[in-house]
């Protein structure tokens, strides 16, 4: 059975998502304004107008759609989005609306000019979607009352509201529902320096005193993500606390995160053992899936879900036509050297967007 079979968050210290206990720790570091909110300074610049200019017209702001991996910030920027303008908030997700009747009774509590916030919108239900179009569209509901020939459809008219919808990939979302937001947001993973300054907000809350080579030390593991960077700097504390005189320096940080087996590029036992299988015992790929998952003792899903997309990105990895090869920043990575006659040297076809997964 593999060691990542639950919620990967349980599991592991790098992984992207969070579960309740971390939400609940993690309000106190949320941002509370549009200013206050780190990076991303497009897409910050476009929020501003796009809510500055509701506010000037006296209106509820568009529906918003905030795209991007998880621990970036969309939460929060639903929140800014709901402060902003002076609203209250909603909150609700698409694994939560399982049948139309769901959604309607969320609708038919919203109040004029609340924020509701959607998370993992792409997971609604098929029978809600129609519910939600019209919602979207015309601040209307069509509720079906009775059964069968019988079945009459009551309009139930609606408040005007924002929806923020967030999902992790725009492309997840089916065609209709994605034409109903009026602005669409992307978010990326962060430089090294704005994950510093997250850290140095958040070690201000939490009343951790991190200097700037500890902060970096931290910010260069935390694969581009906030949520990653803020658990980083809470276990790197635990160390300073119990193991040295409770400064986060560079060499507290090392080495708190070598004992949490995190290294330089924020990879965990996981992926190093993913990348020393593909290197050492198939001699840089290429190799299938389900034979690179025996080796590492895995399930091929979570060699797939949760080591692989982030060492796609990190351009360690790339999966082929004819299956997963390491790339020379592999073998590097992992001390090699970069065999003469690698074979990425003849691979055209790298599928860097991950979408060709059976191999
Ligand atoms: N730009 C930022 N500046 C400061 N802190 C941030 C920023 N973005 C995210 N954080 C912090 O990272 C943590 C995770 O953020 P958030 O919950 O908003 O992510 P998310 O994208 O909604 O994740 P999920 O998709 O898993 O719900 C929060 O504690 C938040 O305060």
């Amino acid at each position: 059975m593999s060691m990542f079979d639950n919620d990967e968050a349980a599991s592991r210290l790098v992984g992207g998502s969070a579960d309740a206990d971390e939400r609940a720790v993690e309000a106190v570091l949320r941002p509370r304004t549009l200013s206050e909110f780190v990076g991303q300074e497009r897409l910050r610049e476009q929020l501003s107008l796009v809510l500055d200019a509701a506010r000037a017209r006296g209106h509820t702001a568009d529906h918003i759609l905030l795209s991007g991996p998880p621990g970036l910030g969309k939460t929060t920027l639903a929140m800014i989005v709901a402060a902003e303008m002076g609203a209250p908030l909603r909150i609700t997700s698409g694994p939560a609306i399982q049948h139309a009747g769901d959604l309607a009774a969320i609708l038919s509590s919203i109040g004029e000019g609340d924020v509701l916030f959607f998370d993992e919108i792409h997971r609604t239900a098929r029978a809600a979607e129609e519910l939600l179009y019209t919602a979207m569209e015309d601040f209307r509901v069509d509720v079906v009352v009775g059964k069968g020939p019988g079945a009459t459809a009551i309009p139930l008219e609606l408040p005007r509201f924002t929806l923020v919808g967030a999902t992790t990939r725009t492309g997840l979302l089916p065609g209709p529902l994605r034409d109903r937001f009026g602005f669409t947001g992307h978010l990326d993973l962060y430089e090294p320096a704005e994950l510093q300054r997250v850290l140095a907000r958040s070690a201000g809350l939490l009343e951790v005193e991190l200097r700037e080579d500890g902060a970096h030390e931290i910010a260069g593991r935390s694969r581009g993500t906030p949520r990653i960077a803020n658990r980083l700097l809470r276990r790197v504390r635990d160390f300073a606390q119990v193991r040295a005189d409770s400064v986060v320096t560079a060499d507290i940080a090392r080495s708190a995160l070598e004992i949490f087996e995190v290294d330089t590029m924020g990879l965990d036992r996981l992926d190093r053992s993913v990348l020393s299988a593909l290197c050492k015992n198939f001699g840089g790929g290429p190799v299938g899936l389900g034979t690179l998952a025996v080796a590492v003792a895995e399930e091929r899903e979570t060699v797939e879900e949760v080591a692989e997309p982030f060492l796609v990105r990190a351009g360690l990895l790339a999966r082929t036509p004819r299956g997963r090869v390491a790339t020379p920043a592999a073998w590097t990575h992992l001390g090699l050297a970069v065999p003469q006659r690698a074979p990425f040297a003849g691979e055209a076809e790298l599928d860097l967007f991950g979408t060709n997964d059976d191999n």
